[in-house]
């Protein structure tokens, strides 16, 4: 039965990074001896085959930030994720708040970006999460398990699948839920993959993000069933994300 989870540090770069930003990526490789979790980072398009060709050798992972559905074709401006694999990406996260925001993605196409990326070779990290009203109304545990239930394909396994709870809320605000909020919802998010996955459930990684910084990374970590962080604004800075890294109970 897979139940050994890695944990697993990602960062999500979003729309920030210029080529000078080689400098923090650099620092993450070059700091990641004695740290046990696997790390992450996923650039912006333009950087992404830079950033994997420098880690290169290292046990650092490059990854992306979205993929489209199809392989390739007329889609102005998107990116496949045949693409991502063949610019180094191991990863790729879909579904983030953000993208379903901006872009109006429903579950029913960030389910089909998750085919994608296993037909592209990518490891998907599914995002998930409620709103400050959704929140307040009691909804979280209800919105989270319709978004489980409707952006994961059928063929899910440990080894395939990453999920990321991320309370829209607590995005870039300073603020986190607190750590048995945490373990509700990330209790309920396992308790929905059981019943569908059975055991397989056991295995797959639930990540939390949403405001993860140095100083609250250890007991986010350290709560029942978070099995990594996905990190947005501490990822660009090196010693930060570092920091998060180490303060990860097991590897
Ligand atoms: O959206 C996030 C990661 O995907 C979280 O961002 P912050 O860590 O900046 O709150």
């Amino acid at each position: 039965m897979p139940t050994e989870r890695r944990i697993l540090i990602a960062g999500n770069w979003k729309m920030n990074g210029l080529r000078q930003s080689k400098t923090e990526l650099r620092g993450i490789a070059a700091g990641m001896d004695g740290i046990g979790a696997d790390l992450l980072v996923c650039p912006p398009f333009t950087l992404l085959a830079a950033f994997a060709s420098d880690v290169a050798g290292t046990r650092l992972m490059i990854g992306g930030q979205d993929c489209h559905p199809a392989e390739s074709g007329a889609h102005t401006g998107d990116v496949s994720a045949e693409m991502l694999k063949d610019a180094g990406a191991v990863a790729v996260i879909l579904g983030h708040s953000e993208r379903r925001a901006d872009h109006h993605e429903g579950d029913a196409v960030v389910k089909a970006k998750v085919k994608a990326a296993w037909r592209g070779g990518l490891l998907p990290i599914v995002c998930v999460g409620e709103t400050l009203d959704e929140r307040d109304a009691g909804e979280a545990p209800a919105v989270v398990t319709r978004q489980v239930r409707q952006s994961i394909p059928d063929a899910a396994t440990a080894a395939n699948l990453v999920i990321a709870y991320e309370p829209i809320w607590a995005i870039g605000t300073g603020r986190t839920p607190t750590v048995d909020d945490v373990a509700q919802i990330h209790g309920t998010i396992r308790h929905v993959l059981a019943e569908r996955f059975g055991a397989e459930a056991g295995g797959i990684r639930i990540l939390y993000g949403g405001s993860v910084k140095p100083d609250n990374a250890a007991i986010l970590l350290a709560t029942a069933d978070v099995d990594g962080a996905l990190v947005g604004g501490a990822s660009l800075k090196a010693a930060d994300f570092l920091a998060i890294a180490r303060a990860a109970p097991r590897g």
